[in-house]
């Protein structure tokens, strides 16, 4: 388990700090498999996974879902045959916050415990 998925998203507010630069730097070491990629120009998180079927890739989308609700931020998610695309930034300050990054570490984990 990464430092990160061990972590609960905080209530984030639209006053909520931004990552920085240095910070984007450091935090994404601990989720290689996600790329940054600024959108409408806002930065988000994204990260494609793959699967057999549709099946397999809407029941991961599930998960992730029971997971967002838990943790209380949701994800965009695109489940299509043999893969599901997971973007993750906060509507609420129109960018990554460190919520983000704990829970693309926490999708890594549902990934990886299917
Ligand atoms: C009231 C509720 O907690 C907020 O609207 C939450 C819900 N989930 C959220 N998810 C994400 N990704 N960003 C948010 O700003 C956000 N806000």
């Amino acid at each position: 388990m990464s430092d990160l998925s061990a972590q609960k998203c905080e209530a984030c507010r639209a006053d909520a700090p931004k990552v920085s630069d240095e910070e984007l730097a450091v935090l994404i070491k601990q989720i290689p498999d996600w790329v940054p990629e600024v959108r409408d120009g806002i930065m988000m998180l994204e990260r494609v996974y793959k699967f057999k079927n549709f099946k397999q890739a809407l029941h991961f989308t599930n998960k992730v879902g029971d997971m967002a609700e838990e943790e209380g931020h949701h994800p965009g998610l695109l489940t299509e045959w043999g893969k599901v695309t997971v973007t993750w930034w906060s509507h609420s300050i129109k960018g990554l916050h460190r919520n983000d990054f704990i829970c693309a570490a926490k999708t890594d984990e549902v990934f990886a415990a299917l």
